[in-house]
């Protein structure tokens, strides 16, 4: 499990990460979205210590990161996956980390099997493309076996094959009981690989809650409504601010049962009954737009 307890995180004037509280429980993929500038990678450092908390506490079962006995075989992270020596090959990478690690050589071939590197694994990491880097990242998060995983936007300028081979990574190392805990600031994609969401904007906590729980919250939900008798219907309706648009009425704020049971109260027939979903993007979109750090301004 990991902790974030009033974590915040200040950069001279700049208030990157405020007062965050919330935990990520083990056996789910926990999305952390929020739009660019949000806080998800400060705070995700701080949780791995690599940046020091300005106040709060950011913990890994209990205890901060750095008094982790064995951190690697605790918490595997993919923070940058970039920021790999370039001269080395992926496997000399590995066993490097291994041997600086106190890890057993003979993980390196079981990661880079995972991870689909075998056949490159002599090559240099300098020439490898975007998502071969991106797996070589993720073997190194996985050498030390670890129940917690971390990874910071791990589908970045990744091919739609790269995407969903690391949704079904994620998604499998979840089901193994560990804790799964990945940002992004694409709602679509973590509509499709998480099961709990933390979502934030400047550095504060706007949601903490299930994928569809999210979308239910936002205002943007109505039932949507035909009947032969409309106007009456509308009538009917009137004290839930309906909207006759076309052959049919929108009806938010109400569940599909009132609206139905209502209409057959007085008798009304209805030839639809729906309940209309915003997209995800749009529940989204509407909870954070206050909190993105650049919002287009309408001219
Ligand atoms: N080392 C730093 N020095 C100064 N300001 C920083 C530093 N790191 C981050 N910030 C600022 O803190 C805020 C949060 O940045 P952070 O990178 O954590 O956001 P993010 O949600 O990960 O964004 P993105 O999706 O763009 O990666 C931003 O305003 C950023 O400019």
């Amino acid at each position: 499990m990991i902790s974030a307890d009033h974590l915040t995180k200040r950069y001279g004037s700049t208030l990157a990460v405020d007062g965050l509280s919330f935990t990520v429980e083990s056996g789910r993929v926990t999305g952390f979205l929020g739009p660019n500038g949000a806080g998800k990678s400060t705070t995700m450092r701080m949780m791995l210590g690599l940046d020091r908390p300005t106040g709060g506490t950011a913990r890994i079962d209990g205890v901060p990161y750095a008094e982790l006995r064995h951190p690697l075989r605790k918490v595997g992270a993919l923070l940058d996956a970039k920021a790999v020596h370039g001269g080395r090959t992926a496997r000399d990478h590995l066993l490097q980390l291994a041997h600086s690690n106190g890890l057993p050589a003979s993980r390196v071939g079981e990661v880079l099997e995972k991870v689909g590197l075998t056949g490159v694994a002599r090559r240099r990491v300098g020439g490898f493309s975007l998502g071969m880097a991106q797996r070589l990242g993720i073997a190194g998060a996985l050498l030390g076996d670890p129940e917690i995983l971390i990874f910071d936007e791990p589908v970045n300028g990744l091919d739609p094959e790269g995407i969903l081979w690391i949704r079904t990574l994620m998604r499998g190392l979840a089901a193994e009981g560990r804790t799964v805990f990945v940002s992004s600031h694409l709602m679509s994609e973590m509509a499709q690989t998480a099961d709990h969401l933390i979502v934030i904007g400047r550095g504060r906590l706007i949601a903490d809650t299930t994928v569809s729980e999210f979308i239910s919250r936002s205002a943007q939900r109505y039932v949507r409504v035909r009947s032969p008798q409309l106007r009456g219907l509308a009538a009917l309706l009137n004290g839930a601010a309906t909207g006759l648009s076309g052959d049919h009425l929108r009806v938010p704020g109400k569940t599909t049962e009132e609206v139905g049971e209502a209409a057959a109260a007085a008798g009304i027939p209805l030839h639809e009954l729906t309940m209309v979903e915003p997209s995800l993007e749009a529940a989204y979109m509407e909870l954070t737009q206050d909190s993105a750090e650049y919002t287009a301004v309408a001219s």
